[in-house]
């Protein structure tokens, strides 16, 4: 099978370039320097060139909650219009299959149970992602649209909770929290700094799932494609307080400092723990424990600092 991937330079789409022999598949990547997604005549063409089998929708202006907060317009402007070229391009050629990558922001804030897909467009969006969340539901409902219309193009959207591991943004500016703990842990380490700053009172609660493990899961949808609803959240099931994140990245990486909690930062939802009954009667699970995820992803952040 011929695989057509956006986003192949990034945490994710280079998650998955790395599975990709283990599951025996072709896969293309381009850059952005040679398809620029913004284009829609160069995604056109390249899809003419390549004749994939399937597209896997892995691009997008991705950032932490500082990034969003920062660049709402380009989060919106950026990801939908990435978005709606990859789908019409996709279609416009008659690739049957396309398999987009939504998030977990897309849920409306505010619900402390576990987000069903149902969920999607039932309420408010989280002001500190929200053009990032509409970007994503647009694109999700535009794969739907396009498969009502035409059901022999079968375009499909996975959820995913949040993401971290090899190939993640380090940089404080843009980085999630996970890489951020890590490089702030390993640094107060390094220098022998005895506080790490927490951003807000540390009580927010976020599930964070290995992009290894997501690269797999997706796999695991190709493979059964026709099988998959054609929306479904990707989680671990669980999640743990920010507080805790830190914790256990501290034992990890053996900082036995203190922590502050900054009340001026940024904490964006409360909670947005994915529902994974759907993904569960698929029948796939993830297997890396959140202790083991940031072992291999601080040595990973090791290797780049050596
Ligand atoms: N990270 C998370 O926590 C998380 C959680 C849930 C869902 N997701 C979703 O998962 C997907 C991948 O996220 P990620 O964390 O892997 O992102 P990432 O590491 O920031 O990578 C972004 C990718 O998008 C590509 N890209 C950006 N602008 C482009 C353009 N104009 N033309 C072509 N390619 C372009 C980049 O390619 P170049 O380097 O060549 O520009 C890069 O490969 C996204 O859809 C994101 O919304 C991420
Ligand atoms: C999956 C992503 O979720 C994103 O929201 P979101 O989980 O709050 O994004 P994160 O930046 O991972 O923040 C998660 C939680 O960690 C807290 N946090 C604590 N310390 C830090 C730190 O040093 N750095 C960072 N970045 N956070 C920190 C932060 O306040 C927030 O409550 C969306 O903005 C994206 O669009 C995307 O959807």
């Amino acid at each position: 099978m011929k695989i057509f991937l956006t986003g192949g330079s990034g945490m994710v789409g280079r998650n998955i370039v790395s599975l990709a022999k283990k599951f025996e598949m072709d896969v293309v990547a381009p850059r952005s320097k040679e398809v620029d997604l913004l284009d829609f005549e160069q995604i056109c063409h390249f899809i003419e060139r390549s004749k994939p089998d399937i597209i896997i929708h892995a691009a997008g202006r991705v950032g932490g909650i500082q990034a969003n907060i920062s660049s709402p317009v380009q989060f919106l402007s950026d990801n939908w219009t990435m978005g709606q070229n990859v789908v019409l391009a996709g279609r416009k050629a008659g690739v049957q299959r396309l398999l987009n990558l939504g998030s977990s922001c897309m849920y409306p804030r505010g619900q402390e149970e576990p987000l069903r897909e149902e969920q999607v467009l039932s309420g408010a969006l989280e002001p500190t992602n929200e053009g990032y969340a509409i970007a994503k539901c647009a694109v999700a409902r535009l794969c739907e649209y396009v498969t009502r219309e035409d059901p022999q193009l079968q375009y499909k959207t996975v959820i995913p909770c949040n993401l971290y591991g090899r190939f993640d943004k380090f940089e404080p500016s843009v980085s999630h929290m996970v890489p951020a703990i890590i490089r702030k842990l390993y640094l107060a380490r390094k220098d022998g700094e005895r506080i790490v700053e927490i951003w807000g009172d540390g009580t927010a609660r976020r599930e964070f799932m290995l992009a290894e493990d997501l690269a797999d899961a997706i796999f695991f949808a190709i493979e059964r494609f026709d099988d998959m609803p054609s929306l479904l959240n990707m989680g671990v099931g669980t999640d743990y307080t920010v507080d805790e994140y830190y914790s256990i990245a501290a034992e990890v990486i053996g900082y036995n400092g203190e922590f502050r909690h900054d009340l001026s930062k940024p904490v964006g939802m409360k909670r947005k723990l994915l529902d994974v009954t759907r993904q569960k009667a698929f029948g796939w699970g993830p297997r890396t424990s959140l202790r083991d995820g940031i072992r291999a992803t601080y040595e990973y952040y090791l290797s780049m600092e050596a």
